[in-house]
């Protein structure tokens, strides 16, 4: 009989502390090829630390991660390397570069044989191919958006870590982010977000990890967990979660960073 493959991701016993702060506790979960996990939790829980270990921003005091079996490689392009793309909260475009050279940029980095046309397809693919020429920096929030995800996007990610996608956007765009990570976790890619938007995550994921001060209070499927007594205690009803999110946050001025 074939042994089956090691999950896309796998984050076991993810320790992390910050001075005397314990900011992870032992989380553990696995994301495979095709699943959409989203990470949930109230401000603080731990989300963002949990993706920040992932990329290898900060050290575990104990854990693992593991990209299909292998330690996950500490630098962006070790990342790029290893099929792991992810976005900022922040976006990290670069605001005076087009749209295109922003979609550009990962691609050098990874020397792709011809980054041009990888990167127009993918524009393409995202509706933004009229906006190619623009500086990133000049279009509305929600294109944006868009850009970093095609960014993102443009190295065929077999991982793809969404920090906040739906965060600051209206209903229409978010139905359209919801049809687009379908389309990506169809073609295979795993799928790993924060997110603090509830119905979104309810929509996209197969399944959601709810961390709480640190640990995982509550894992499976978006009905398991929304039944989950222990999740409902540690946000005070997720309807006061989804109407915060939904609030959109003030335009950010782009900046350098990694996809
Ligand atoms: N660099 C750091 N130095 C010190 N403490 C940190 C650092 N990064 C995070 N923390 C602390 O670790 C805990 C987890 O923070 P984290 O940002 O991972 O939570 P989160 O669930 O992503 O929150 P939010 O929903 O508000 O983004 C918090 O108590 C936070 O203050």
């Amino acid at each position: 009989m074939n042994t089956p493959p090691p999950p896309r991701l796998s984050v076991s016993g993810l320790e992390v502390a910050f001075g005397g702060l314990t900011a992870l506790n032992g989380v553990s979960f696995d994301v495979a090829d095709g699943e959409t996990v989203a990470l949930i939790g109230p401000n603080g829980a731990g989300k963002t630390t949990v993706f920040n270990a992932v990329c290898g921003l900060v050290k575990p005091r104990s854990g693992t991660v593991r990209i299909a079996g292998r330690p996950a490689p500490a630098r962006a392009t070790g990342l790029l390397k290893a099929g792991v793309a992810r976005t900022l909260q922040g976006l990290g475009l670069f605001a005076h570069m087009t749209v295109l050279e922003n979609v550009l940029v990962p691609l050098t980095a990874l020397r792709h044989p011809d980054p041009a046309a990888k990167a127009r397809s993918t524009l393409d693919a995202l509706d933004l191919a009229d906006l190619a020429g623009r500086p990133a920096g000049t279009l509305p929030y929600p294109e944006r958006k868009r850009v970093a995800l095609a960014r993102a996007l443009a190295t065929d990610p077999r991982l793809l870590l969404l920090d906040e996608p739906a965060g600051g956007l209206g209903a229409a765009d978010i139905d359209a982010l919801a049809e687009t990570v379908r389309r990506i976790a169809d073609a295979g890619c795993a799928v790993l977000l924060v997110e603090h938007h509830v119905d979104f995550v309810m929509d996209v994921a197969d399944r959601i990890v709810v961390l709480d001060f640190g640990e995982v209070i509550a894992a499976g499927t978006p009905d398991a967990v929304r039944r989950d007594p222990a999740v409902e205690a540690a946000y005070l009803g997720l309807e006061a979660v989804g109407a915060e999110a939904a609030t959109a946050p003030a335009p950010q001025d782009a900046e350098g960073g990694t996809a």
